[in-house]
Order: structure tokens, then C-alpha cells, then sequence
């Protein structure tokens, strides 16, 4: 199966079309207010309202209300959650059978003792994602989405019993390396494919998807 991509963090028809066009999976929508990326649940209506059926359409929340979800799930259709606060795994189960949709449950590392905590969720999320855990000493620091990467050597010989997908600072230039090193299937970028903050480049995301078409090659 070759690398699938998800383009994260999309708040703009050009960037999500770029997205779809050159092969996206998955398409990232943040509802999480601090971040620049956040977008409100009717423009995400918008920008996704013409993608194709095969590209999965995922709502990135941080330790949500259900309320919160409630309101964006009246406005888009998500394929997924993603969560990527402090929930529990009991909270997950909650969300998931409350919403009946697929679970994408991010888990922090820094060191190979952060992939314990995946066990937790293997039997609630669909799917994992992880993503390198922002130092304490980091000012502005988000949940995610701070463009850090963790060594991808400590993803060897890990197993898990769902599929996982790999973030963190990835970009055009070092994705080859992180899927090689890491073994990922799955892969996962916002930071990387950004002028700044909050505003994506068609070029980077162009640049992004196609070095994971070279991969498969
Ligand atoms: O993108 C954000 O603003 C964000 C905010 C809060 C939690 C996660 C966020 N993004 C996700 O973080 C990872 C890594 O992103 P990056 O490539 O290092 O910028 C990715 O899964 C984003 O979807």
C-alpha cells in the first residue's frame, strides 16, 4: 500500500483543492480557537463541500465539549475526530459511539516510554497518530501543530493493533526519511506545508504529497 498523506490545518479552497489534486487522503480541519489554523464550521462546509469520497474529512478538536462537536458535525459531515488533548481513553470510547465516527487519538512523544500511553487507546480509536511533544521550556507552545519532530528511530520494532499515523515537523525534504526510519504508512503535516501560521502554501502541499508519490515508486 503506498504512504497516504493528510494535509492538516486547511483554511483555504485554493489549499484544500491543491490538497485534493495531488492526492491527499486525508483533508485536516482545526476547530481548536488558540490555533491559527482554526476555522469556523461553516467555511469548513465550504471549502470541503466538493471533495471527492475517497479523501476523508477530519475535524481536529482539543479536549472538546460535546457541544462543540455537536456544532461542527451540524455543519460538516467529519469522517473523523481528531483528538488531540489530554482525553482519556473513557472519553474516547464516549465520543466515538456519541458521534458514531471514526477516532484518530494523538498521542505526545518525546522518548520511547510515550508510546505506553498508546496501549490505552488501542481498543477505543480507530486509528493513532503521533505527534512529538512540545519541550515545557516551549513559549506558545500548542497541543501540536509546532512543527517539532521526535527521533523516528524509536518507532522501530513498535507494534500496534490499529493502524498509526506519523506527525511532527514533517516537510517535502525530510518525509522520505521520517517514513524510512519510522516504518509509517500514514503521515501527517501542517507546519511543513505553511508560508506562516495559519496560511498554507499550494506549492509546499504540491511538494509534500509528491514526495510521497516518489516513495512509492
Ligand atoms: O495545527 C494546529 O494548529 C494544531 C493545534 C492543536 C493540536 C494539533 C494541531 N495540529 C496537529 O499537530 C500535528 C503536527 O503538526 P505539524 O505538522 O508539526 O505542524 C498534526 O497532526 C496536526 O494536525
Amino acid at each position: 500500500m503506498s504512504v497516504q498523506g493528510k494535509i492538516c490545518g486547511l483554511s483555504d479552497q485554493i489549499s484544500v483543492d491543491t490538497a485534493v489534486n495531488n492526492g491527499a487522503r486525508f483533508i485536516g480541519l482545526v476547530f481548536y480557537p488558540p490555533s491559527p489554523r482554526n476555522i469556523d464550521p461553516n467555511l469548513a462546509s465550504q471549502l470541503v463541500s466538493k471533495i471527492p469520497t475517497n479523501v476523508d474529512k477530519v475535524g481536529l478538536f482539543v479536549d472538546p465539549e460535546d457541544a462543540l462537536i455537536k456544532t461542527v458535525l451540524e455543519s460538516v459531515k467529519l469522517d473523523w475526530i481528531q483528538l488531540h488533548g489530554s482525553e482519556s481513553p473513557d472519553r474516547v470510547r464516549h465520543i466515538r459511539q456519541k458521534f458514531d465516527t471514526r477516532i484518530l487519538k494523538a498521542i505526545k512523544i518525546s522518548d520511547q516510554s510515550d508510546f505506553e500511553a498508546a496501549k490505552n487507546y488501542e481498543n477505543v480509536a480507530d486509528m493513532l497518530l503521533f505527534d512529538a511533544k512540545a519541550p515545557k521550556h516551549m513559549a506558545n507552545a500548542l497541543p501540536g501543530g509546532n512543527g517539532l519532530v521526535f527521533d523516528w528511530r524509536i518507532m522501530q520494532g513498535l507494534e500496534f493493533s490499529i493502524p498509526w499515523m506519523l506527525a511532527g515537523g514533517l516537510t517535502a525534504e525530510n518525509v522520505a526519511e521520517a517514513v524510512k526510519i519510522s516504518g509509517a504508512k500514514f503521515v501527517d503535516t501542517s507546519s511543513g506545508v505553511e508560508i506562516e501560521p495559519g496560511r498554507k502554501d499550494p506549492a509546499a502541499i504540491t511538494a509534500f504529497l509528491t514526495a510521497l508519490a516518489v516513495i512509492d515508486s
